[in-house]
């Protein structure tokens, strides 16, 4: 029977409560070595309680802008889409439409993975660093784009961006941030993917009648990249990396910088890092291919990792087969099918809505825990979908429209448009409270060594769905209707719910250092 206790005793672990696992293996560790044993140590009440010092901050703020360019790039292609017309040479085929849009997708799949790798091998930082340059590469070339292969060329350097910052932007702040605050600062970057959907709304609505509006709005992409940059280069590289890369002299400046100049807490946390690393089997130097084989074996045969891994994917997985993108890519094309005024307006209402309720899962976090956010908020998912289901039987679809983005006609009267809009809207709030953020806290569920390459793997398994339903939605929606399709996402929330309550563990409050100790009890 799953408990929902862990969120209450969960803190106290964060806090170096002591562990069975103990010290002799830090004893060792002459630099570190602190007159008092860890079991003594718990993290000062003040520290536990109060705010992050503005170092913090800093940090997250710096690698959350990975998310307004993932949220950004993602959110502008169905403007840009429209507003091409036939500036490349002639009008976008069907073909045409459906690369643009899913190269990206693939492209993240492809580079997520290797983000992961690099990531271990040569640090978070410099590979955030790399997902800027093919940012502002891959947006400079679309601006550019003299044909439609171009711009196919360009939006694939952009989703190889995304990939990689996508999967190492949550793993950089979850390493930087304070126990108690892990979860908070972590939705920093999913507010930021949201915020970046949002302006990318508004801007392709306002530049959708501009001759060349389009070059602008991939353009812009390289804005927020080169402001990463700027701020990246003076922040300094996760303290757990630079532990395992045997230096722990600097990961100590920099918990020291993040604690708020708490020497005490800094040396503690470098010894559980090190005895984490310890326990999970020493510092390995150890060839690359030869260490991607071993984690990936450690990742598959130890029961723990493989259920962290198991959790991770199928909570990445859900994220984006329970639909929700659906509407990010195509709400324009769904509200000009059943013939409301103003397609765009009311896309931009789905976007406004998805920020505002990740706005509210920021503050929650870290107190309702993630577990509890997931269990309440999905069925509200599933309710928004079912009764949008019934609101689409009740709205005449406009014929030929699946690509038309304006139409005058009423198709639906007008209680049927309401009915539809906030069951969509209460869909979209359940998801921003629970799925659309807690699978971006995959990185507390790994213990260090296999985090990297764990967390790379989920992320892969998102841009693969997303992929997915990206291709999938418009075909079933001809296929077996709207109101079809709605009932087909209910349903995996369903299926989605029931596997959180059944294997997903809480981790809220609990030090990253803590996590590779957990029994397989903490896995229901
Ligand atoms: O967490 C984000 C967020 O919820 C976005 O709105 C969504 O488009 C992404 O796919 C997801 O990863």
């Amino acid at each position: 029977m799953p408990r929902d206790n862990a969120a209450e005793n969960a803190p106290a672990l964060g806090r170096g409560t002591p562990t069975t696992h103990g010290d002799t293996a830090n004893e060792t560790q002459g630099l570190l070595q602190d007159s008092r044993s860890s079991s003594e140590h718990a993290y000062p009440e003040h520290v536990h309680e109060s705010t992050p010092v503005l170092f913090v901050w800093a940090l997250t703020a710096t690698a959350a802008l990975s998310g307004l360019l993932f949220g950004y790039d993602t959110g502008v292609i169905s403007s840009a889409l429209v507003s091409i017309r036939s500036s490349l040479g002639h009008p976008l085929t069907t073909l045409d439409k459906s690369l643009i849009t899913s190269i990206t997708s693939f492209a993240a799949l492809l580079a997520s993975p290797l983000a992961g790798l690099c990531a271990d091998a040569f640090g978070r930082k410099p590979v955030i660093l790399l997902s800027d340059v093919l940012f502002i590469a891959g947006a400079l070339l679309q601006a550019f784009a003299p044909s439609v292969s171009t711009l196919i060329a360009g939006r694939a350097i952009v989703g190889l961006g995304i990939g990689a910052a996508s999967a190492l932007t949550p793993l950089y702040i979850a390493e930087t941030a304070p126990a108690h605050w892990r979860g908070r600062l972590i939705t920093v970057s999913t507010l930021l993917i949201t915020s970046g959907q949002v302006v990318a709304y508004v801007i392709g609505w306002a530049l959708a009648d501009m001759g060349s509006g389009w070059r602008w709005m991939v353009g812009l992409g390289a804005l927020p990249a080169v402001l990463q940059v700027v701020g990246l280069i003076r922040m300094p590289e996760t303290p757990r990396w630079l532990v395992k890369a045997d230096r722990p002299e600097q990961a100590l400046e920099v918990l020291k910088r993040i604690y708020g100049g708490d020497e005490d807490m800094a040396r503690e946390l470098v010894k559980g890092m090190e005895r984490e690393i310890e326990e999970e089997g020493g510092k390995d130097g150890v060839g690359w291919m030869r260490k991607l084989r071993m984690v990936l074996r450690d990742l598959w045969t130890v029961p723990v990792n493989r259920k962290a891994l198991t959790v991770a994917c199928m909570l990445q997985g859900s994220q984006q087969l329970c639909g929700f993108n659906s509407l990010m890519y195509f709400s324009a094309t769904i509200f000009a099918m059943t013939g409301f005024k103003s397609p765009s307006g009311t896309a931009i209402l789905i976007a406004g809505c998805n920020f505002i309720f990740t706005l509210i899962a920021f503050s929650a976090i870290d107190r309702i825990g993630r577990r509890r956010i997931l269990l309440i908020s999905i069925p509200w998912m599933s309710t928004g979908l079912l009764v949008s289901a019934f609101a689409f039987t009740q709205v005449k679809l406009l014929p030929n429209s699946v690509q038309a983005h304006q139409n005058s006609d009423a198709a639906a009267p007008p209680w049927a448009s309401a009915l539809l809009v906030s069951s969509l809207l209460v869909f979209v709030a359940a998801y921003a409270l629970g799925l659309g953020n807690v699978p971006w806290q995959q990185s507390e569920l790994f213990g260090l060594r296999v985090r990297a390459i764990g967390s790379a793997l989920a992320t892969a398994t998102n841009w693969a769905c997303n992929a997915l339903v990206g291709i999938t939605f418009l075909p079933m929606m001809e296929l077996i209707s709207p109101a079809g399709a709605m009932a087909v996402y209910a349903s995996v929330c369903g299926v989605v719910w029931v596997a959180c309550w059944l294997i997903y563990p809480e981790r809220m409050g609990v030090g990253l250092e803590d996590v590779g100790q957990s029994d397989h009890a903490d896995y229901r």
